[in-house]
């Protein structure tokens, strides 16, 4: 599992450390793995240009001692100091190995300044790292901006400026880097859009941090992470043990999202699927997936009719009338785990006791469906997901996967859970649908709400990848049934360790 922290967990561990060790041993810790990362980013070092963004703190001072180290191997290096105060050790350091300097006097259009970031082959972005706080503010927030234009490989120090680091809320201008390297553990900020789109590839440095780390506050499942979680049928199992699921889906004017919520259910390896809708998503359904035990269910019946379950998925494509409401009421009010999504969510968000129940609950809104339930724009979500996210768990009482750019799964009182897999092109129609029964398949399977959801935008994540033309992840478009077509291999390859 991979754990990430806060600026202030970081920096007590760091204390802790530092208080063991000589002055000045951490950062040239940082400085050499940063230097190491400079040298791996470069075709040769002895005559390459590197050019620092040198901010007034630390952060400053790493990118300094980095850049001695690049200058003793021949590289010639220029510091860009942009702060009203510099580390003087690491300046004296950098300038005994040959490297120069040049001040921000005329300010970031000073054409020196442009000339040196557009021939630099490493830019390293020493501007502000776990220090900083709020908006960038001039001349760093100029130099983000030249940096956006670099043609060399633009390498962030412990985290890209203009990121904040705890939470990956960007307020202004922020340096959007190829590589961080990031030093002690990860950052949380790092792992959580809009900041994580500006981290580019993540390389986390070991400092000797990690006996005085708190537990995480966020923390990112890996592949094995998953696969020791994911239910799998054992000898005695028979499609009952391995978990009944009922989706509650569709309408006669949307039809769509009931084939995909099944698909997903189905191809996520639910034992049984048991359908309940209006006549015409139970025909499609029927003809798409003949393994599926349908029934229609009429205004003011009860799904429970339609027989036993172990959890219940509510909500694609099923309308917000009345006839809808007391639909979803109905499979609510049953006593197993249920994953309310979609209209399900718009129904919520009218009349939030759907959701006020004793069996587990998982809730998979996007930032809009989140916005509706909290009476919040989207956009204030979209800039600030770890803290709505936890909020929405807290305020609900609900396990919440916030759906976008980064995908979390908070529950009150745990770490949030940050998904790593997944693409650009997952952000297409019908996906959402998929997802829902695939997290449904795995709380019918016995996963808790957290495993549930956490594992299901997993595999999900890595099915779109292999949708989007390959395991790392292509650049094909996608449809949301390639996503349930790709299903069965993405796990298979995920617990045979690929
Ligand atoms: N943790 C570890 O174990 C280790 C940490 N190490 C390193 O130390 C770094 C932390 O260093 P830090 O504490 O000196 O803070 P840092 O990030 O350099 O910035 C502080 C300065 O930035 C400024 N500033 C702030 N906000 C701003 C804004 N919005 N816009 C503009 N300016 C802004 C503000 O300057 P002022 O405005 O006061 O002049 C403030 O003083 C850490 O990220 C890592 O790289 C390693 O060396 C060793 C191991
Ligand atoms: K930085």
């Amino acid at each position: 599992m991979l754990t990430a922290y806060t600026s202030d967990e970081i920096r007590t561990a760091e204390r802790a450390l530092m208080a063991l060790l000589p002055e000045g041993t951490l950062m040239r810790r940082a400085a050499t793995a940063l230097a190491v990362a400079c040298v791996e980013a470069l075709p040769r070092v002895y005559g390459s240009r590197v050019v620092l963004l040198v901010g007034s703190g630390d952060n400053g001072g790493d990118a300094l001692y980095a850049g001695a180290l690049l200058a003793r191997r021949g590289a010639r290096v220029d510091a860009v100091l942009a702060g009203k105060r510099v580390h003087e050790d690491g300046l004296a350091e950098l300038t005994r190995a040959g490297g120069r300097r040049l001040g921000l006097s005329q300010g970031t259009s000073d054409p020196a300044v442009r000339a040196l970031v557009d021939r630099a082959d490493v830019l390293v972005d020493g501007l502000v790292g776990i220090g900083g706080t709020g908006a960038l503010r001039e001349p760093y927030a100029g130099l983000a901006r030249l940096a956006a234009g670099a043609p060399g490989v633009v390498v962030a120090v412990d985290v890209p400026s203009g990121v904040d680091a705890s939470t990956g809320e960007v307020e202004g201008d922020a340096v959007t880097a190829h590589l961080t390297v990031t030093f002690g553990a990860a950052k949380a900020g790092l792992l959580i859009d809009p900041g994580a789109s500006r981290v580019g590839a993540l390389r986390v440095a070991g400092i000797g941090l990690g006996p005085y780390l708190p537990e995480p506050g966020v923390v990112a499942l890996t592949g094995p992470d998953v696969a020791g979680r994911l239910p799998r049928p054992g000898a005695e199992s028979n499609k009952y043990r391995r978990g009944v699921i009922g989706v509650v889906a569709g309408s006669d004017r949307f039809t769509g999202a009931a084939v995909l919520a099944v698909a997903g259910a189905v191809r996520a390896g639910a034992g049984l699927v048991r359908f309940a809708g209006a006549a015409e998503p139970v025909r499609q359904v029927r003809a798409r997936w003949p393994e599926a035990v349908t029934a229609v269910v009429s205004p003011g019946e009860d799904v429970k009719d339609v027989g036993r379950v172990q959890a219940w998925v509510v909500g694609p494509g099923m309308g917000t009338d009345d006839d809808a409401h007391a639909l979803a009421a109905s499979a609510l009010a049953a006593g197993v785990p249920a994953l309310v999504d979609a209209d399900g969510l718009t129904l919520a968000a009218r009349d939030r006791s759907l959701l006020r129940r004793a069996a587990p609950t998982l809730i998979t809104p996007h930032t809009g469906e989140l916005g509706r339930l909290l009476g919040v724009p989207a956009d204030e979500i979209e800039a600030r997901r770890l803290y709505y996210a936890r909020r929405a768990a807290a305020e609900l009482g609900v396990t919440v996967l916030l759906k976008g750019s980064t995908t979390l799964v908070a529950e009150e009182g745990g770490p949030v859970r940050v998904n790593l897999t997944g693409t650009p092109w997952l952000a297409t129609g019908g996906t959402g649908d998929v997802l829902a029964g695939i997290a449904g398949a795995y709380l019918a399977g016995g996963l808790s709400a957290l495993d549930a959801a956490s594992c299901a935008a997993y595999v999900h994540g890595l099915a779109g990848r292999a949708a989007a033309g390959g395991p790392g992840g292509g650049e094909a478009p996608i449809a949301a049934l390639d996503i349930a077509r790709e299903l069965p291999g993405a796990i298979r390859s995920l617990v045979a360790g690929g």
